[in-house]
């Protein structure tokens, strides 16, 4: 079974996402570092981000392996991991002009769909798009002063300025951000970590929230 987790931009999706992974005994699928990746290596090359093909041609000589693991997802590109580089404030503020591009979301989508599930898949258009018949489909929210406050944890910048950012980058994102009609919209604000985590469990199907966890 697929379990899709969208939703803003740090509305908790990968916390989330690595909690209900590990409950269940799945790996967890990020879909938002490959864009961040691509964002990343299109900076370092040099090009113009919206340059799709140039991208493309790019991507195609250095491709990148996404590790998908329930206690957080790894990327390479070949013997060198990207992870740590990647949630930069300069990839914030250009990812959103790689993710608007149709060449790109495609080669996403394509590495997404050829993963074995199950997994829980989390990101923006997870189970509108990419995995439309999910078996569960979840969205989280929270107002951009609760992201902000719980991002300042983790960023140099002040909650003014990260607020700031995450407004501009929903915008950004608003297109492909929109919920599943049959997702289960999740606002985050009053609740804990665990507290999210739980809510989606209990409305799995009974099976699933029954798989014995493992060592993914
Ligand atoms: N319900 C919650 N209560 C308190 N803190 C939370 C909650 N959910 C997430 N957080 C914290 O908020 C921060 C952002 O969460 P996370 O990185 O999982 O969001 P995200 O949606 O994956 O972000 P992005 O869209 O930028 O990739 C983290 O520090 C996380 O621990
Ligand atoms: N399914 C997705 C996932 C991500 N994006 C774009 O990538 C950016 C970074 O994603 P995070 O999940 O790490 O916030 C995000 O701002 C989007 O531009 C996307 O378009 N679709």
């Amino acid at each position: 079974m697929i379990v899709t987790i969208d939703g803003v931009a740090a509305s908790g999706k990968s916390s989330v996402s690595s909690g209900v992974a590990r409950a269940l005994g799945v790996p967890y699928v990020s879909s938002g570092l490959l864009y961040r990746a691509a964002t990343l290596l299109g900076l370092e090359a040099g090009l113009e981000l919206q340059n799709a093909p140039g991208l493309l041609a790019y991507l195609q000589i250095h491709p990148l392996r996404l590790e998908p693991l329930a206690g957080g997802n790894r990327i390479w590109q070949g013997e060198r991991e990207l992870t740590g580089e990647l949630h930069s404030t300069r990839v914030d503020a250009g990812v959103s002009v790689v993710a608007a591009l149709p060449e790109v979301r495609a080669w996403v989508d394509a590495q997404l769909r050829a993963l074995p599930s199950p997994f829980v898949a989390e990101g923006r258009d997870m189970g509108t798009n990419v995995f439309p018949h999910a078996g569960a489909k979840f969205y989280l929210t929270a107002s951009p002063h609760v992201r902000a406050q719980r991002r300042a944890q983790e960023r140099p910048e002040d909650v003014p300025a990260i607020e700031a950012a995450l407004i501009r980058r929903d915008a950004l994102d608003r297109v492909q951000s929109a919920p599943a009609p049959d997702a289960v919209v999740i606002d985050t604000g009053p609740l804990t970590l665990d507290g999210v985590i739980q809510t989606i469990l209990a409305q799995l199907p009974e099976q699933q929230r029954s798989r014995p966890a493992s060592s993914v």
